[in-house]
């Protein structure tokens, strides 16, 4: 296997990242078959909280840089690069906290890593060989997260509002928007930009082709 690239994926909550992510990685197994490309979510990362009771889970900031274990997903990515196998942690939306089981991702030639608040850090940033901001208009960001938070993470409306005014608003503001500038690409509208899906898959059948 060649040297390994990591392609990030980052923008604020719902702006379409895993559905990037998520389409760039089945077209290209279809296309290619899955051994060459592994797949990463920051959210995976969120730091274990089992620890605590439900109730005081819920007050945790999830839009803030120390709610990550920055430092395991950047000691993941170097044991990927080097040539091992990581076992990514698995999170629940709803307990608010991580799961017993993990999962097993093999060394890749190419790993995609998707999540809120990648490009903020520079030790994460310096495991980036591609980096990609979805630029999603927030609006259309906060309508998309309220219809997938209750379909899927198990939100009422009022617990949506309240944590997008207090925690994901704030933090898009003080961290995301200020880290587009460490992008290479800026991708408009969202998951199912077909141009830029298209793009990132040509530069990984180059990479592959190498
Ligand atoms: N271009 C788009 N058009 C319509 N819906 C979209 C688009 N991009 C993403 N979505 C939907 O918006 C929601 C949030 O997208 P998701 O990929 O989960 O965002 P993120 O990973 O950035 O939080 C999902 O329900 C997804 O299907
Ligand atoms: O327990 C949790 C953990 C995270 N969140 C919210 O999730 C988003 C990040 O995930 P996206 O898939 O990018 O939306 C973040 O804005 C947190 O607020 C949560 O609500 N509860």
């Amino acid at each position: 296997m060649g040297k390994t690239t990591v392609i990030a994926i980052a923008g604020p909550s719902a702006s379409g990242k895993s559905l990037f992510a998520s389409t760039v990685y089945q077209e290209l197994v279809a296309e290619l078959g899955g051994e060459r490309i592994s797949v990463l979510s920051e959210d995976a990362y969120y730091r274990d909280q089992s620890h605590l009771s439900l109730d005081q889970r819920v007050l945790t900031n999830y839009d803030h840089p120390s709610a990550f274990e920055h430092e395991l997903l950047a000691a993941h990515l170097q044991s990927l690069r080097d040539g091992n196998s990581v076992e990514m942690p698995q999170y629940s939306y709803k307990e608010h906290t991580r799961i017993k089981d993990t999962i097993p991702v093999t060394p890749a030639r190419v790993i995609l890593v998707e999540g809120i608040l990648l490009l903020c850090d520079p030790k994460l940033r310096d495991q980036f060989d591609i980096s990609v901001f979805m630029d999603t208009p927030l609006d259309i960001c906060l309508l998309r997260r309220i219809n997938r938070d209750i379909e899927m993470r198990g939100r009422s409306l009022s617990s949506i509002t309240e944590q997008y005014e207090h925690y994901v608003r704030p933090a898009f503001f003080e961290f995301i928007a200020p880290s587009k500038q460490f992008a290479d690409l800026v991708v408009t509208r969202g998951g199912q930009n077909e141009i830029a899906i298209d793009i990132i898959k040509t530069k990984i059948r180059q990479l592959l082709a190498e």
